[in-house]
């Protein structure tokens, strides 16, 4: 057994407290050993933690990673349009290169700012796995299926391509990757699909996730058309199960709210999206309050535009007061748990807390800084104050992914610079 203590620092427990305590891992079976007092001696090599908060590795409920080379090529309209007219012709363009370049770049950016875990839907699937594989992160991926603007060969091709991924790569990376079958939304997949290949999914034994009840015209046309909410409509497709999670649930009314406590289904609240797109201010302190598991999620950078979890904790309890017109709602306490253990449950993975037995997964905080002095207070500071410059070291599955500012398995030269080009042939293919 090799071992790894993170040393000398304050940290944040299950219970969302925080205590003075060192923190030792089993490296090759990627546990946490023990969680107390003076664990240095014991350990093969340490992390130092000092005048440091170590927080369990945040998860990212909802992304597109390799949209990070989107970032900036399309801003400041609504969901729609912004889809139809900017990117989904340049997402058309997209090759396992170019997907690979963006995932570098998107989980480079993950592992400097904390995140150990995500959620994410997008094209070329098997690419995106094997560079999560290789940056050493955790992550429930699957291939995003849309039906409309397709004849009903190419739809059911999409569908099963969708179930295909989800088989192959279930599992890989010695179980850091686990999959999921990922219909885009209600809207943009017909019911008949739905119908045919969500069962098999269950066959398959993965959740099912999807974008839902993000914008008002999401809303309507099902009401219209199906004579239901959204969310119910979902369940009448079999799509609102235990361990199933939508990204967004923004506009939702108190029967959904019902029916997705009642059911098990998480959701991924993503506010600087909501904010950015104008979607609208999800019913956090409400979904909270009806027992629902929420998680927090960046979506996309092309919608956010970064993909810091840290920023989206705080944009998460500033909408949530607004939403709730109270300033006691959606706490700092409540947004750590979203993007820790919150996330977590929602997406199915098993992390997200710091102690005994529990995935060796966790980042580490340099408080010596002006924004975080004084120190009152370091659940608000993680919450409210905490940037994602100020992480100092990355460990997922007890490998230590970045120490001092250093990322060792991604060399970030080389993944800024393939980016920059991958990013540029992509638009000007998409132009031409
Ligand atoms: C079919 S793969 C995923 C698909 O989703 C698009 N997307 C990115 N952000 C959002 C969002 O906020 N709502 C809905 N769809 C979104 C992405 O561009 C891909 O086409
Ligand atoms: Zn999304």
């Amino acid at each position: 057994m090799t071992t790894l203590a993170i040393t000398g620092g304050q940290v944040l427990l299950p219970d969302i407290t925080v205590t003075r305590a060192d923190v030792l891992i089993d490296q090759e079976a990627g546990e946490i050993l023990e969680v107390g007092d003076d664990l240095a001696a014991d350990a093969d090599e340490t992390l130092d933690a000092a005048d440091s908060l170590v927080t369990p590795g945040f998860v990212n409920g909802h992304c597109h990673v390799a949209m990070s080379l989107l970032r900036g090529y399309a801003d400041d309209k609504p969901l729609d349009a912004w889809l139809r007219e900017d990117i989904w012709p340049v997402e058309a363009e997209l090759t396992a290169d170019t997907v690979r370049a963006g995932t570098e770049l998107g989980v480079l950016e993950m592992i400097k700012s904390g995140t150990t875990a995500f959620a994410d839907m997008y094209f070329f699937v098997p690419t995106i796995s094997e560079a999560v594989a290789d940056a050493g992160l955790r992550a429930r991926l699957g291939h995003g299926v849309i039906s409309v603007a397709k004849d009903a060969d190419a739809a059911r091709e999409d569908a099963r391509e969708g179930l295909e991924v989800a088989a192959e790569i279930d599992g890989m990376a010695d179980g850091r990757i686990a999959s999921a079958f990922m219909p885009h939304s209600l809207t943009t997949v017909d019911g008949e699909y739905l119908e045919e290949f969500v069962p098999q999914a269950r066959d398959l034994g993965v959740p099912i996730h999807y974008h839902a009840n993000e914008t008002e015209d999401e809303v309507v046309p099902i009401v219209e058309e199906e004579g239901v909410r959204p969310l119910a409509y979902a369940a009448e497709k079999g799509m609102l199960e235990d361990g199933d999670f939508v990204a967004h649930g923004v506009h939702v009314d108190k029967s959904e709210i019902g029916l997705l406590a009642e059911a098990g289904t998480g959701v991924i609240h993503c506010p600087a999206s909501n904010m950015k797109l104008a979607s609208g201010m999800a019913p956090v302190q409400r979904m909270r309050e009806a027992g629902v598991t929420v998680g927090l999620g960046t979506d996309g950078a092309a919608s956010n535009n970064d993909l810091s979890m840290l920023d989206e904790a705080r944009d998460a309890a500033m909408i949530g007061k607004l939403a709730a017109d109270d300033a006691s709602a959606v706490p700092a306490e409540a947004v750590v748990e979203m993007m820790t253990r919150g996330s977590a449950e929602a997406i199915g993975l098993d992390t997200g807390r710091l102690e005994e037995g529990a995935p060796a997964d966790l980042a580490v905080i340099d408080l010596e800084e002006p924004h975080l002095t004084p120190r009152h207070d370091l659940v608000s500071h993680l919450a409210y104050a905490a940037a994602a410059a100020d992480v100092r070291h990355t460990v997922c599955d007890g490998q230590v992914l970045m120490r001092d500012r250093e990322v060792l398995t991604l060399e970030e030269d080389a993944v800024r610079a393939r980016a920059t080009e991958a990013a540029e042939t992509l638009v000007t293919a998409a132009e031409e």
